[in-house]
């Protein structure tokens, strides 16, 4: 266990980085926190591979004995796409568990706080996560900076054509991971779109195309389909399963379930949807995660048949306000002084003089008025371009202190793309 920088605990509790030793008590705590037993038919199916260096736990060490684990979490080494094109260095949080003898005592937040700092001192400027629950994230300072739809689209639902779809060409196969993994990569990386984070480490990219035999239960193995151009460059891509289902006089109710679908252009998702939404015996299409611009939305000609969910995907938080709000394009120039509040990260609190536009930004410390004031987890709401500060504003959480700021950068802090992504980590 090597040492890391005192955070504010209670009496008895002691911080440290775990490593390779500590991984079946990690195991465990994860089973605690997220609640299920490891499946036997999982045996060697399992690749949990915590990038080194990169988990802490805190060690119970009060009565007698030797110290007990009583909370742990992990990240990831990731970079984020931001309007504009830059990749931010981002530390994806994963993994947090407070084991339940041990919650609601501070716990959560001491470990939040050594995660700040030390993505900090790693120099990234970026923290990202999925929320197991919605309302855990924000007093530390997380924003849902992307939103998923999930959508339920009935077999044969009409789309409209899209010149040369037909002349690609679909295949459909078993995922295997050593085939397709440079296909599925390849297709993943090519889409251009703030909040979309590449999968850029080994262990990222085999946990994604993991098919675990407990998950075919009830469906069968992860298949793929491939779409591509006339010359086989692969143009889209989905991860799906099918799950049979009768009714009581024997008609086929079956659904696909997506785990994800990539598409380049506009003929590859036309295609792409096609070919999920008429597979035989199955009645719905459940679409998973997408982003709220996706095709399918407008390629649908009746959106009314199809059930829709809306949900907060990726939460941000902003570790270096300066560096990330510099790092970043504006659809519309802006020139405002932001009032930040921040009760986590002292260096962001205060004002800052945002000057950008479409080319690039920078940004400095001042002591003008401000001209709006939100919290860091608004800012990090509205940074990938997905939410409008002034909705914000419309719900209170952005104050205009100097009438006529709000509109035009809110303007400048929209993006053409909305943010998002298509896997959880
Ligand atoms: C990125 C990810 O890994 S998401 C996964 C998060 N983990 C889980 O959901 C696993 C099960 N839950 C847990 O392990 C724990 O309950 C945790 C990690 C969510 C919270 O740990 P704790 O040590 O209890 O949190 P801590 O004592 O620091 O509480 C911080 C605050 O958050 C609040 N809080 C904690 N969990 C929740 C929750 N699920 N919903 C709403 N509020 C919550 C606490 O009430 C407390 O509020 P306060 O500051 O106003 O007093």
């Amino acid at each position: 266990m090597t040492s890391v920088p005192p955070a504010a605990l209670p009496d008895g509790y002691r911080l440290a980085q775990l490593g390779d030793a500590d991984r079946d008590l990690m195991l465990d705590m994860i089973r605690w926190g997220f609640v299920f037993e490891p499946h036997p038919e999982d045996a060697g199916h399992e690749v949990w591979k915590p990038e080194a260096g990169r988990s802490v736990g805190i060690w119970d060490e009060r009565g007698e004995g030797a110290a007990r684990l009583a909370a742990m979490h992990t990240s990831y080494q990731m970079r984020i796409p931001v309007p504009g094109g830059a990749d931010l260095p981002t530390s994806g949080l994963s993994w947090v568990v407070v084991h339940p003898s041990h919650r609601r005592r501070g716990l959560a937040r001491a470990m939040l706080g050594a995660h700040f700092n030390r993505s900090l001192e790693r120099g990234e400027v970026l923290s990202a996560l999925y929320a197991a629950e919605s309302g855990i994230y924000g007093r530390y300072g997380y924003g849902p900076a992307t939103t998923g739809i999930d959508l339920k689209v009935g077999r044969g639902a009409t789309l409209r054509d899209v010149p040369g779809a037909a002349d690609l060409i679909s295949e459909i196969d078993t995922l295997d991971a050593a085939q397709h993994g440079p296909i599925v990569d390849q297709v993943h990386r090519a889409v251009t779109r703030p909040g979309w984070i590449t999968r850029d480490t080994e262990a990222l990219r085999d946990r994604h195309l993991l098919d675990k035999p407990s998950e075919r239960r009830e469906t069968e193995r992860l298949r793929i389909l491939i779409v591509r151009d006339q010359d086989g460059t692969p143009r889209g891509y989905a991860l799906f399963r099918r799950q049979a289902k009768w009714s009581h006089t024997g008609s086929p109710k079956g659904a696909v379930q997506v785990r994800e679908a990539v598409a380049l252009d506009p003929a590859a998702a036309r295609a792409l949807w096609g070919t999920l939404s008429d597979l035989d015996l199955m009645s719905t299409v459940e679409t998973g995660f997408l982003t709220p611009d996706d095709p399918l939305l407008h390629l649908l000609v009746d959106l009314r048949p199809t059930e829709q969910t809306l949900a907060d995907a990726v939460w941000l938080r902003l570790l270096d306000v300066p560096a990330a709000l510099a790092s970043r394009a504006y659809a519309a120039p802006v020139d405002v002084v932001l009032d930040i509040s921040d009760t986590m990260l002292a260096s962001n609190e205060g004002r800052w003089h945002l000057r950008g536009d479409a080319e690039g930004a920078e940004v400095s410390r001042t002591e003008e008025p401000a001209h709006l004031a939100l919290d860091v987890a608004d800012l990090a709401e509205v940074y990938l371009g997905g939410t409008q500060l002034a909705a914000l504003a419309g719900a209170g959480r952005v104050r205009e202190l100097e009438p006529g700021r709000l509109h035009s950068t809110s303007t400048g802090f929209g993006w053409p793309v909305a943010p998002g992504m298509s896997w959880g980590f």
